[in-house]
């Protein structure tokens, strides 16, 4: 007996909204609300990037920082995003950061714990609900940059911005969108509980936390 397995069935069959726009209209639907809850869940989403790449076994770091003016960087120590063109014509970082359903998360076994319930909506979520975010990439001692504004509107697209002695790796900063968060203010304690968590389960992975804001300068290592 030949299981009927459903034949065809993937994604597409799935009402995905499209577009980047689609997700500034329903933020609630990708990741739960737009108070705080939903600030730091943004942090998480990028962060299970820079985590499934030290799953993957490349990198041993990742950085967390609070900016001074509420952005956050995240930063992880692995290969660094592919930096070649995709097949639609536009760069492979530009595909993960504007396109839904983009980024390895997609086909990972489903064993894989996303992050807050929610399954991992990825990084252009993250862009879309952003003022502006910046990606860079180090590779192979080259550094390549893309900016994006607006909830994720390229500004241009990959540029190569010089050589560097650089680890390689990815690094994320964005700043959450004030018109469509309730709060933007980061709460140190909650993204060092959430980030300490991560690094229990990551054993040997060390997670840096940095606060950077006026007056509340302070960083916690965790490394188990
Ligand atoms: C902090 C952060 C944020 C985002 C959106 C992606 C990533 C990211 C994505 C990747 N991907 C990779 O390094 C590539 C390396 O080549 C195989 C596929 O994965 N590493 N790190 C890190």
């Amino acid at each position: 007996m030949v299981a009927n397995k459903k034949q065809n069935y993937d994604d597409s069959s799935i009402q995905v909204l499209e577009g980047l726009e689609a997700v500034r209209k329903r933020p609630g639907m990708y990741i739960g609300s737009t108070d705080t809850r939903g600030l730091h869940h943004l942090v998480y989403e990028i962060v299970d990037n820079a985590v499934d790449e030290a799953l993957s076994g490349f990198g041993d770091e990742i950085n967390v920082v609070i900016e001074a003016d509420n952005a956050i960087t995240v930063q992880d120590h692995g290969r660094g995003m592919p930096v070649g063109m995709h097949s639609s014509g536009v760069p492979t970082p530009e595909v993960i950061m504007t396109v839904l359903h983009a980024g390895g998360k997609f086909g990972q076994a489903d064993g894989y714990k996303t992050s807050g319930g929610l399954h991992g909506v990825g990084a252009s979520v993250v862009n879309a609900l952003s003022d502006h975010l910046t990606l860079t990439v180090v590779r192979d001692g080259k550094k390549y940059q893309e900016k994006f504004e607006n909830g994720g509107h390229p500004v241009g697209t990959l540029e190569k911005i010089g050589k560097t002695k650089d680890h390689d790796g990815t690094r994320v900063t964005f700043k959450p969108d004030a018109t469509i968060f309730s709060t933007i203010v980061y709460n140190y304690q909650t993204l060092a509980e959430r980030l300490r968590e991560s690094a229990f389960l990551l054993k040997g992975v060390k997670i840096t936390l940095t606060d950077k804001r006026a007056g509340q300068e302070q960083e916690d290592i965790f490394k188990f």
